[in-house]
């Protein structure tokens, strides 16, 4: 007889987004096709579509803290993730929710500012992620701005890449991915420093595309569904990495303005990874 609960499931902690794209709505979609069921807390709601952010508003604590009671009391998380979390206050509540239940280990993506340019975090949020959340993580995935914001300092080449890593793993985040997708680079360079210290690079040819919304949602996503299904942390981010690299290359027309990813790509077969 199959036991409660024996199924691999995560949770996702974030913003949704309406047009489907980024967000909550990214996380269940990857999580979803890397074999996981995924739940969600919904911290913030997004008025968006592949245009941009049009408005935004977090939720009442209350009702934040409800959903973490409500997840908690029926399912067995394995790993989760958090993403868009608006601002300091509810930075904390996440934080407080994430010391009281026991989730599985946790991939913090500090998500900072939407491709569009709207900002879904506030300065102070900020401050909270760096101060309180970072050391309850155990990878951390920021973009380069986002990298640089929380190491302080500008990221101009790959040495600065891994000072950057350095500085964000001493404040206690056990593994740390850079994305390279902000870079100017016709090759993209992601880096993952280990919890063993050591490092190596993830390298892929750019896609000259600009339907690239949600990227870092779709790669954090697979990483938490992998680490949910039993892989270490160094397989589940390769994973990841191959997840939506097949996701990216494989457009599908969706939107006049930052299309989001092929979700359904990997599992169809779709990254012949020439690199
Ligand atoms: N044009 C591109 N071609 C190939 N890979 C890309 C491209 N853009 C991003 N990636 C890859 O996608 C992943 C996410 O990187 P990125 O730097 O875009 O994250 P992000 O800015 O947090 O994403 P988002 O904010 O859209 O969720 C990385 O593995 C990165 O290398
Ligand atoms: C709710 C939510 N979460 C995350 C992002 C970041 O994604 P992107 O940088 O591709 O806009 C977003 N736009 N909206």
């Amino acid at each position: 007889m199959s036991e409660i609960n024996s199924f691999p499931q995560t949770l996702t902690i974030a913003g949704t987004d309406s047009g489907g794209g980024a967000g909550i709505m990214a996380d269940m979609k990857t999580m979803q096709e890397c074999g996981a069921f995924s739940t969600a807390v919904i911290v913030a709601v997004t008025a968006q579509n592949t245009l941009g952010v049009q408005d935004f508003q977090a939720l009442d604590p209350k009702l934040i803290n409800e959903q973490f009671s409500s997840i908690n009391g029926d399912f067995k998380i394995r790993a989760c993730k958090t993403g868009m979390l608006a601002d300091a206050e509810h930075v904390s509540i996440v934080v407080d929710n994430l010391k009281k239940y026991d989730f599985g280990p946790l991939v913090l993506d500090p998500v900072m500012i939407a491709k569009g340019g709207a900002q879904l975090l506030s300065d102070e949020g900020i401050n909270t992620i760096k101060n309180d959340l970072v050391k309850l993580s155990e990878l951390i995935t920021p973009n380069i701005p986002e990298a640089e914001r929380l190491a302080d300092c500008e990221i101009k080449n790959k040495d600065d890449m891994l000072l950057a890593a350095k500085k964000i793993k001493e404040m206690g985040a056990k593994n740390v991915l850079i994305k390279g997708g902000h870079s100017e680079s016709l090759e993209v360079n992601d880096l993952v420093l280990l919890d063993d210290e050591s490092h190596f690079w993830m390298k892929s040819k750019r896609v000259d595309t600009i339907r690239t919304h949600g990227t870092g949602d779709t790669i954090s996503s697979a990483i938490v569904s992998r680490l949910a299904l039993g892989d270490d942390m160094k397989s589940a981010i390769l994973y990841g990495k191959d997840f939506v690299e097949a996701a990216i290359k494989n457009t599908i027309q969706v939107g006049h303005g930052h299309g989001p990813l092929n979700h359904w790509a990997y599992n169809a077969g779709g990254n012949n990874n020439e690199i």
